[in-house]
């Protein structure tokens, strides 16, 4: 195919070196034209001289009347003639000009053409080879550029019409020269100026051959260009046709995520709009959620249609069936890429993936902040319809909007609420975030009710969505909608949402009901607690790793230890895993070289790259670099990892920090940190959140530090192994389910991957960082190895996912059981 477009870009280029030529000569044709019409005026004006001097001697001997005055008087007309034809050969010679440009013009579209042909082509390219980044909004920009491809062929089609209009002028040009040319004749009847009359007639015969090869220039040319126009279309048809057939092979065989998310949102918004049954959407999302390829098939025949063809299609080939899978919606604030803020964000969509990835109908619901990333949404649209919730004893609209993220399906809810809940331009931190998220979790539910979904698992997540579970219970499950187990996970048992038990009746709760000890009420002050309600109220709690699951039992759950024991058979730890696919230094997009554990040159190349970005010392190529990327707060140890910053500088390596702090005191004196060190070539604290220069980091360090005093999980531990960073971590949380020290001889040695410390003190700290730089800097070769190892290991959400498939499936059958 890209031949045959390269073959038709040839031969097209060769018709416009022609043309080229062609226009050329044309233009000298014009010029010697002109210059022998200039002959001929001066000649006839010669002419009429002679003629009024002989008119003017016959006055003088008065033989006025005479046969000879007559012919001159004939002849004198006769020159007038002649002079108004040659006038009239003038305007025609302006219009050959006027084709010349036409034809200028015409040469212009088809360059633009050429051009065009060629994004066309390296599109195609890269079509093929990156089929999987092809997503249908590229189809769409495939498409549009194909649309403009053939209003350029328009454009063209009508430039030719209008230089054969100029043809026909030239027939008409032709028709008055044969005229010229009688009227010459009957010239040569008159016994005077016979030679002048020859004349006249050679040159007219010589401008009228030349006006002929010019209409067999412009013949010629305008045959070419149909030919080349025709050409270019059949080309373009079999791109389309082609491409078309691709994008089908794309979506069926590499984007099946994507395809089926964007099936599901339309049989939810369709049934939220009331345009198709409950009985219809319940059997159409069984048949999406089952991968029915008919679906499939349907969906893609109908792309470009309206939707109301694809509803239609769609419910003629609904089926009654049953799925073993299940049906999970997750309530969250966060979700990596769209709104991220920290571990949380990676969480949802990891989880979701993985889960999606066994089969299970997983969606997702957040609140549409203003400062999200949309622009990693893929075919976000708001529906034709708004939300009715609940709030503060009024119904408020919500605007719904719905898109893919990873190819996931995700509902955004906009609150349309005087206090512009979700436009503050920042995520968390606002006076009255308690209000802000219990009317999110309460619009969330309302959506799924109203979609009349049967929902087999609602997995909230920290106190944001903490609400959903006394909620679900004690209003929604009140109303029928009671098909559903809530799981609720708390990533950080720090955070726990407390207020004055009455605000509770916003979202609806009954706070009589709930402002008790074994309820919602705080252990340790008067006011209630919804991390403590979400414990209480759900049939399922995790917290994201065995150690802090041990730990928040006793000190680390700060308060709600004594609820974590009462309900300790619904609680476990599960280990967090890393979105292998947005966590892969082989494909990863922002790194300099991509590189894995059998090439670590690229590796070096990044450090390299990275050392020249930030502007640090580049000499020593094995000058060992420590990377930490986190939030600076109390949790992460902020004053070990500036501790840490000095001890590398003593110990003779670079240091490189990413992070920001919502403390504004701690955001301070790493400020002060940083002017301290900016003119120093060897440490760089780089104050802010930036995704990209993240991914940068954990491919250029050599080692990673994690000092946190606790830490429920934590993700940058597994990514800096995954990027072939060692690790340097306190026992703490997840980083003891992760990270397991390399001297610790009781420990298999297959799985000793970095160094750990346990007291979270300095001393603790230097040394695990000196065991560090010694393996590095004396024993090379076993470095090597470690790094090796340490990005070999599976992180991936698979063995976690499975784990929370099994509680999920569990619940689920308990639910059906009851029912
Ligand atoms: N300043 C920053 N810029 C970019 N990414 C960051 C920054 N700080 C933290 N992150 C990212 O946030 C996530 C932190 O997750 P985690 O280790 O669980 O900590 P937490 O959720 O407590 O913040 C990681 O993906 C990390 O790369």
């Amino acid at each position: 195919m890209i031949q045959n477009t390269e073959k038709n870009i040839l031969l097209l280029n060769q018709a416009r070196l022609q043309a080229l030529e062609h226009a050329d000569k044309i233009l000298k044709e014009k010029e010697a034209l002109q210059r022998k019409i200039t002959i001929l005026e001066t000649r006839l004006s010669e002419t009429d001289a002679q003629l009024k001097l002989s008119a003017e001697g016959n006055f003088d001997t008065e033989i006025n009347d005479s046969p000879l005055v007559l012919e001159f008087d004939v002849l004198k007309e006769e020159n007038m003639l002649l002079k108004e034809d040659i006038e009239f050969l003038k305007t025609k010679l302006i219009e050959v000009a006027e084709t010349e440009e036409s034809i200028l013009k015409l040469e212009k579209e088809r360059a633009l053409l050429d051009a065009s042909l060629r994004e066309l082509e390296s599109r195609f390219i890269a079509a093929q080879a990156d089929t999987l980044k092809l997503g249908p909004r590229k189809y769409d920009t495939w498409w549009d550029k194909v649309e403009k491809l053939e209003d350029l062929l328009e454009n063209t089609a009508n430039q030719v019409e209008h230089a054969a209009m100029i043809l026909d002028h030239n027939h008409d040009l032709q028709d008055k020269l044969d005229k010229l040319q009688a009227s010459l004749r009957a010239a040569t009847i008159s016994k005077f100026s016979c030679d002048l009359v020859d004349l006249l007639q050679q040159k007219v015969k010589s401008v009228e051959e030349r006006f002929q090869a010019c209409n067999h220039e412009m013949h010629s040319q305008i045959e070419l260009y149909e030919h080349s126009i025709v050409e270019f279309h059949e080309t373009l048809s079999k791109l389309i046709e082609e491409s078309e057939k691709r994008s089908l092979e794309n979506f069926t065989g590499n984007m099946p995520s994507e395809l089926w998310s964007r099936i599901s949102l339309l049989i939810d918004g369709w049934l939220l709009e009331k345009k198709i049954s409950y009985n219809d959407a319940n059997m159409l999302r069984e048949m999406a959620w089952k991968r029915d390829s008919r679906l499939r098939e349907a969906y893609l025949s109908c792309r470009g249609t309206e939707n109301g063809e694809v509803m239609d299609k769609f419910i003629k080939m609904a089926l009654p069936g049953t799925s073993s899978g299940l049906h999970i919606a997750h309530i969250a604030a966060e979700m990596a890429p769209v709104a991220k803020v920290g571990g949380l964000a990676d969480v949802i969509s990891g989880l979701a993936k993985a889960l999606q990835k066994k089969g299970h109908l997983v969606e997702i619901i957040l609140p549409k902040y203003d400062c999200m990333q949309l622009d990693q949404v893929n075919n976000l649209k708001a529906l034709d319809v708004l939300l009715q919730s609940y709030f503060e004893g009024s119904m408020f609209n919500n605007k719904i909007w719905t898109g893919t993220v990873e190819g996931l399906p995700v509902y955004f809810i906009e609150p349309q609420h005087p206090s512009k809940f979700f436009w503050r331009a920042q995520y968390y931190g606002e006076h009255d975030d308690f209000k802000r998220f219990s009317y999110f979790s309460r619009a969330a539910l309302e959506l799924l009710y109203q979609s009349g979904k049967k929902v087999d698992i609602i997995h909230c997540h920290d106190w944001q969505t903490a609400f959903v579970a006394p909620l679900y219970w004690d209003v929604y499950a009140n109303l029928g909608f009671n098909s559903a187990r809530i799981c609720f996970t708390c990533h950080n048992f720090e955070y726990q949402g407390t207020a004055p038990a009455r605000d509770l009746a916003w979202c609806g709760l009954d706070v009589e009901h709930l402002d008790r000890p074994d309820r919602m009420r705080d252990n340790s002050h008067g006011r209630i607690n919804v991390v403590k309600g979400a414990i209480v109220y759900s049939n399922i709690v995790t917290t994201v790793s065995p150690t802090y699951a041990l730990e928040v039992r006793s000190e680390g759950g700060r308060g709600l230890q004594d609820t974590l024991k009462v309900h300790s058979r619904k609680f476990l730890g599960i280990l967090n895993g890393i979105d292998t696919d947005t966590w892969n230094p082989s494909t990863d997009r922002y790194l300099k070289v991509q590189y894995n554990a059998n090439d670590l040159q690229g590796k070096a190349a990044n450090k390299a790259a990275l050392r020249k970005q930030l502007n640090l010392a580049s000499a020593y190529p094995s000058q060992p670099l420590v990377g930490c990327i986190t939030r600076l707060v109390p949790q992460k140890g902020v004053h070990l990892i500036r501790h840490a910053i000095y001890k590398t500088a003593e110990l003779g390596g670079q240091f490189v920090l990413l992070g920001s702090s919502p403390v504004p005191h701690i955001q301070k004196e790493f400020e002060g940190i940083a002017d301290h060190f900016q003119n120093n070539n060897n440490i760089r604290l780089i104050l802010k959140y930036d995704d990209a220069l993240s991914h940068c980091i954990y491919a250029a360090s050599d080692m990673f530090i994690v000092p946190s005093i606790f830490e429920p999980c934590g993700l940058t531990q597994m990514i800096a192994m995954r990027y072939g960073s060692v690790p340097i971590v306190r026992k703490t949380g997840g980083l003891n389910d992760s990270v397991f020290d390399f001297d610790d001889e009781t420990i298999p040695i297959e799985v000793r991957n970095g160094f750990t410390f346990v007291k979270a003190d300095e001393q603790g700290l230097s040394s695990a960082m000196e065991r560090a730089f010694n393996c590095y800097t004396r024993k090379p070769e076993v470095w090597k190895q470690l790094v090796q190892k340490d990005m070999m290991i599976d992180f991936s959400w698979d063995t976690s996912a499975s784990q929370y498939e099994d509680i999920y499936q569990r619940a689920a059958a308990r639910a059906r059981a009851a029912a």
